[in-house]
C-alpha cells in the first residue's frame, strides 16, 4: 500500500486558493479530500458576538492548528475524522461537524499553513497561489461584502489593521517553502492542469 499524499495549498487571502483546490478536487473526485485550515479557527465562544468581530483572524493564535495536525495524522493512519464547521458570519464554530473519510490524497488549504513547522512537515507537495495584493484586496472586498456579511468599511479597516501586516509576517516570508508557485491564482489553466496530472498520477498508482 502506497502512502497517503498530503498537498498543501497556501497563498494570501483571496489569492484564489479555493478556486485552485475546487478545480483539483473536481478532476479527482472522491479520491481526494480537503481540509481547510479555516475550518479550524478557534470558536472564541467565551466572547460576545461583538467582541468576536475585533479578533485578529490573521494571527496563528486564532487557529487550533494542533487539532488540524491531529486530524491529518488520523487520516494518514486510515482513520475517519469529524472536522469542525466554521461560520464567517457568526465568527465562530457551528455545532455540527462533517465526517471526512481517509483518501489517497489529502489537500490542506489555508493562507498561513506554511508558517507552522509541524504542519508544514506533514505536506509532501507545497503549492503557493501568488496573486498581487491589489487584486486580492478587490476580490476580498467583493467576497466579504457579498458572502461573509461584512460592510465595505469593516473590510477596509480589517485589511489595513490586520490582514496586510499579518500577511507580511506570516504568509509572504513562508512562500520560500513552496515546491510550486502558481502566479495569478485560479485562472492559471496551465499550472492547474500540470498539478491535476500529477495528482491523477498519484491516485492511479496501486493503493
Ligand atoms: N482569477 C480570478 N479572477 C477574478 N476573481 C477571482 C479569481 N480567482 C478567484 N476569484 C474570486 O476571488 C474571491 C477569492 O477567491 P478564492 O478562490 O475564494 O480565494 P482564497 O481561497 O485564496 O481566499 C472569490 O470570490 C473568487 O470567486
Ligand atoms: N471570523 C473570521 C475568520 C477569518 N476571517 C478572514 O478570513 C481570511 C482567510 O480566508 P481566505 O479564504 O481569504 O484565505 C483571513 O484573512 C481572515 O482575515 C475573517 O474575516 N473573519
Amino acid at each position: 500500500m502506497k502512502d497517503i499524499v498530503v498537498i498543501g495549498v497556501a497563498g494570501g487571502s483571496a489569492s484564489g486558493k479555493t478556486t485552485v483546490v475546487n478545480r483539483l478536487q473536481s478532476s479527482c473526485n472522491d479520491r481526494v479530500v480537503l481540509l481547510s485550515h479555516d475550518y479550524y479557527y478557534k470558536p472564541f465562544s467565551e466572547l460576545s458576538p461583538e467582541e468576536r468581530t475585533k479578533i485578529n483572524y490573521d494571527h496563528p493564535d486564532a487557529f487550533d492548528t494542533e487539532l488540524l495536525i491531529k486530524d491529518i495524522r488520523k487520516l494518514k493512519q486510515g482513520i475517519a475524522i469529524d472536522r469542525p464547521v466554521y461560520s464567517y458570519i457568526e465568527n465562530t464554530r457551528l455545532k455540527e461537524t462533517v465526517r471526512v473519510n481517509p483518501a489517497k490524497v489529502i489537500i490542506i488549504d489555508g493562507f498561513m499553513i506554511f508558517e507552522n513547522e509541524k504542519l508544514r512537515e506533514l505536506m509532501d507537495i507545497k503549492v503557493f497561489v501568488d496573486t498581487d495584493a491589489d487584486e486580492r484586496l478587490i476580490r476580498r472586498i467583493k467576497r466579504d461584502v457579498n458572502e461573509r456579511g461584512r460592510s465595505l468599511d469593516s473590510v477596509i479597516n480589517q485589511y489595513t489593521e490586520t490582514v496586510k501586516p499579518m500577511h507580511e509576517l506570516f504568509v509572504e516570508p513562508y512562500k520560500k517553502y513552496a515546491d510550486i508557485i502558481i502566479p495569478r491564482g485560479g485562472l492559471n489553466d496551465i499550472a492547474i492542469d500540470m498539478l491535476v496530472h500529477r495528482i491523477e498520477a498519484i491516485v492511479e498508482e496501486d493503493f
